[in-house]
């Protein structure tokens, strides 16, 4: 499994680390209030377990599974909501909570699908951002890590599924999804 990778871009201990100061600021900010926390399957379900553990207010879990990417490593640009939310959030402070911010096309269309369903606040936290990917502005509230254009793997993020459970956040070798995909930077 290692040998697929190209090397660690952010280690386990740091994670743990940014995690515990994103859980900090967040209770700072909700100090007084009861949190929806959303979290978008399935990227993003080790940094949700992760970071509500490091909240001391109030926390209600949902979840979202929305597809763009399935098992490439490009975005299909077109966003489809697989699972829809259990709650209604009418009247709640809402939190989305992801695992990183490519494109910007899932969290933009979350935004918008979840901003009519009337919350009293919606914010979005994000452990990665890849800014450099953006197709689509997105604010982004809470933000764990900016990295460079790589794909990434591990800490929930997969490819093709893959590599999810991985402690670290790794650069994947091109040479996984080249052979499988005309993916940009394939050449
Ligand atoms: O900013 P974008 O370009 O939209 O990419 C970000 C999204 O893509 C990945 O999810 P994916 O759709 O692969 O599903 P998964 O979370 O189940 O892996 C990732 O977990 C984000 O949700
Ligand atoms: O680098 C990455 N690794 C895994 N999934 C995604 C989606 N967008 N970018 C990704
Ligand atoms: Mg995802």
């Amino acid at each position: 499994m290692y040998e697929d990778m190209e090397r660690v871009l952010i280690a386990e201990d740091e994670i743990a680390r940014r995690v515990r100061e994103l859980g900090a600021e967040i209770s700072r900010d909700y100090a007084g209030k009861e949190l929806l926390v959303v979290g978008i399957l399935k990227g993003a379900v080790i940094f949700m377990a992760d970071l509500v553990r490091c909240l001391n207010i109030p926390v209600r879990l949902d979840f979202m599974a929305v597809s763009s990417y399935g098992a490439s490593s490009e975005s299909s640009g077109v966003v489809r909501i697989l699972k829809d939310l259990e709650q209604n959030i009418e009247g709640l402070d809402v939190l989305i909570v992801e695992d990183i911010v490519d494109t910007g096309l899932t969290l933009n269309y979350l935004r918008e699908n979840l901003l009519t369903r009337g919350p009293a606040s919606l914010k979005i936290c994000t452990l990665l951002d890849k800014p450099s990917r953006r197709k689509v502005n997105v604010q982004v509230d809470y933000n764990g890590f900016v990295i460079p254009d790589e794909f990434v793997v591990g800490y929930g993020l997969d490819y093709d599924g893959r590599y999810r459970h991985l402690r670290d956040i790794l650069i994947l070798k091109r040479q996984v999804y080249c052979g499988k995909e005309q993916r940009e930077n394939c050449t």
